[in-house]
């Protein structure tokens, strides 16, 4: 048992993944559709950062942004990246009423309304926004496909090769409604700034572009290879939290 002191340094309230239990989501008529607009030419480049694959965009414009929905201001696209897991069983973060799905899109965004810069917006409790879409297994996705077809140039840690014209819009479900509560980065340094927006349709990716996915190495190039075979963290405990549905 820790000892208890007067600030309770283990008080972490807001930790992401959760369990969406559906039946205790509340409606809220308050939220406004979501307003989306990503520019192709805003992407920029496809990162291995050890624990998974970035494509990343240029972020000193208001070209690609979310905004309405629960947000106040607008948020600026950082990048984009996916999380998986060893078999099709699971790999999403999120989980809906304890089903686990095969991986997990998270599109990353910073308040670029209220602070100077990423580095900066990352320090505040509203200063990511970032909107996670679920993947089940179907028909191969194009669009995934042309980010799998790049994998090779970035196969080991560190590496890193142009990737322009990514269309983000494209990989975003028809259905736009989502829940969404006040949470944090999954990654260390498990930042609570983030106001997560799980769109409630999931898109489709094929098992084998899931493969290749884990094909992908956490060593560098000098290193023993090691694949990524799963990168997705455990839910963490709802707390005090209500998550709102912008759909009944
Ligand atoms: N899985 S997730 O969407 O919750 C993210 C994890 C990391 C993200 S980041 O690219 O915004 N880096 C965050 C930071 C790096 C260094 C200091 S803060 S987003
Ligand atoms: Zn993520």
């Amino acid at each position: 048992m820790g000892v208890s002191t007067s600030r309770n340094e283990h008080c972490r309230p807001r930790q992401s993944p959760i369990n969406i239990y559906t039946k205790k989501v509340r409606y809220d008529s308050s939220l406004r559709p979501l307003y989306i607009y990503y520019d192709p030419k805003s992407s920029r480049r496809l990162v291995n950062v050890g624990h998974c694959f970035n494509v990343e965009f240029e972020d000193n414009n208001d070209k690609s942004v979310v905004s309405d929905g629960p947000l106040t201001g607008y948020y600026r696209l950082r990048q984009l990246h996916f999380h998986w897991g060893s078999s099709d069983q699971d790999g999403s973060e999120h989980v809906i009423d304890g089903q686990t799905y095969p991986a997990e899109l998270h599109i990353v965004h910073w308040n670029a309304q209220k602070y100077p810069s990423f580095d900066e917006a990352v320090k505040h409790p509203d200063g990511l926004a970032v909107i996670g879409v679920l993947l089940k297994i179907g028909e191969a996705n194009p669009v995934i496909q042309n980010i799998i077809n790049n994998l090779d140039k970035v196969k080991t840690k560190n590496k890193e090769c142009p990737f322009t014209q990514l269309d983000v819009s494209s990989l975003l479900p028809n259905d736009r409604n989502y829940w969404t509560y006040q949470g944090s980065l999954t990654t260390p340094p498990y930042s609570e700034c983030v106001t997560w927006i799980v769109l409630q349709e999931a898109i489709l990716i094929s098992s084998e572009q899931l493969f290749h996915f884990r094909g992908l190495l956490c060593t560098s190039e000098s290193e023993k290879p090691t694949c990524i075979l799963e990168n997705h963290r455990p839910i963490q405990p709802l707390e005090a939290r209500v998550v709102r549905s912008s759909s009944k």
